[in-house]
């Protein structure tokens, strides 16, 4: 079930958890925890990687149902893209919700960085990683989804190499960009004078208002604000501290350009090997991304130009604020890249040794797992969280996430 661009199209089934056995546990999030999986009654297939997550609480309920949904709408032939993973199956038990996605075996991207030498990926590495995920954002983006989660943890290797963008349960549906300056050249990068003086027209005094999100390095944090009347911009407070951008910080609101601000405080972590922002507090983290400018070792070049450009505070100013992922492909960092042929053109810079899926024997029964856990949950003190009258409230204002 490892995903590739070549990977048949299915469409989601109810996962069987009586033919699935847990080969182990891959990683444990803030609200789930991710098995590599297999299943033992259909001998041709592979293995693949199962969500748990338990409805706890109002808020990871609405999550795990959100993220749910992205992965339909990422599944459907038509809406398939090779850096975003598909919903295989899915299960959901009035304790749990299950899901299975492909399995990417080649763990993500942070540890791949701290396992480098230096602790960072040299300009080439940078160009192919970002490049996928310039693509995977804009495809997300395209549907109306702001991931506003971007973080190494979050980019995980497939077995052929290429990425996989993973964890949506804190993306937002936002209304799709419908300004006419989208679909225009970037006057920015582009030399002729009478172009670049045009520019000054498209950008509309509006774009400079910004709402807000925000995450912690490990465990994203989500706070819900007042309303906000349009889908064009969201307020809630959302990410990882060290990637939060200045207009989610100052909680003005805000919309696809977080995922852009992410974006250059990844590409900055992948050159220096640390963010950029990073302060001995929360606190101080916050007063630097908002007040203090990113240093660059070294001569200017076209990566820290890049870089710079991501990192502007003003979210209409930043690079892909008014044209989207079209302003980022065409900076000269990327000269010559063929963004159409990415996953057949581009050698991956590193492929996993060992695809961990081959291994399908033996394994744990997850319904097994699922009653200690029940047991567990069951024993524990009742949570505030755990009354059905507020699970329901909240599910009716999941759509306001
Ligand atoms: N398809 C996959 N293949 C391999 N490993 C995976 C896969 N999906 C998730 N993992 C592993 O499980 C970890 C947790 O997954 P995920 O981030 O989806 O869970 P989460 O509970 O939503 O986490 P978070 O606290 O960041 O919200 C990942 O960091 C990764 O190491």
């Amino acid at each position: 079930m490892e995903s590739s661009p070549s990977s048949p199209p299915s469409s989601p089934e109810i996962l069987n958890l009586d033919s699935i056995r847990a080969l182990k546990i891959l990683g444990q999030g803030a609200t789930g925890t991710v098995f590599l999986a297999h299943d033992v009654v259909s001998v041709s297939s592979s293995s693949f990687a199962v969500k748990l997550v338990h409805k706890s609480s109002a808020s990871s309920l609405r999550r795990a149902r959100w993220e749910i949904e992205v992965l339909r709408r990422l599944s459907v032939q038509t809406n398939q893209n090779p850096f975003l993973p598909r919903l295989l199956a899915s299960f959901e038990s009035p304790e749990f919700f299950v899901w299975a996605v492909p399995y990417c075996s080649g763990g993500d991207l942070n540890v791949l960085l701290r396992r480098q030498n230096d602790g960072v990926f040299s300009s080439s590495v940078i160009r192919f990683y970002v490049a996928e995920i310039v693509c995977a954002l804009e495809h997300l983006h395209s549907m109306g989804i702001a991931y506003r989660d971007l973080k190494p943890e979050n980019i995980l290797i497939q077995q052929s190499g290429h990425v996989t963008l993973t964890d949506f349960d804190l993306s937002r549906s936002l209304k799709k960009p419908t300004r006419p300056e989208f679909f225009q050249p970037d006057p920015e990068l582009c030399t002729d004078p009478k172009k670049s003086r045009s520019f000054s027209r498209w950008v509309s005094p509006a774009a400079s208002e910004s709402k807000k999100t925000r995450s912690a390095r490990v465990n994203p944090i989500t706070r819900r604000k007042t309303s906000f009347s349009s889908g064009e911009r969201s307020n809630s407070f959302v990410g990882t501290d060290e990637y939060v951008s200045p207009e989610v910080i100052r909680g003005d609101g805000h919309d696809f350009a977080v995922d852009w601000w992410a974006l250059g405080v990844l590409t900055y972590e992948m050159m220096y090997g640390e963010t950029p922002f990073k302060g001995k507090s929360k606190k101080e983290t916050f007063r630097n991304v908002l007040v203090k400018e990113p240093e660059f070792a070294g001569k200017p070049n076209d990566l820290t130009d890049l870089i710079r450009r991501l990192l502007v505070k003003d979210s209409s100013r930043r690079l892909g604020s008014r044209r989207g992922a079209a302003e980022i492909k065409e900076h000269p960092f990327f000269a010559g890249v063929r963004w159409d042929l990415l996953t057949e053109v581009l050698r991956p810079p590193f492929i996993p040794l060992r695809d961990d899926g081959e291994l399908t024997a033996g394994g744990f029964d997850i319904r097994e797992h699922l009653e200690k856990l029940r047991m567990t949950v069951s024993s524990a003190p009742p949570s505030p969280f755990q009354s059905p009258s507020h699970v329901c409230r909240n599910s009716d204002s999941f759509i306001d996430f």
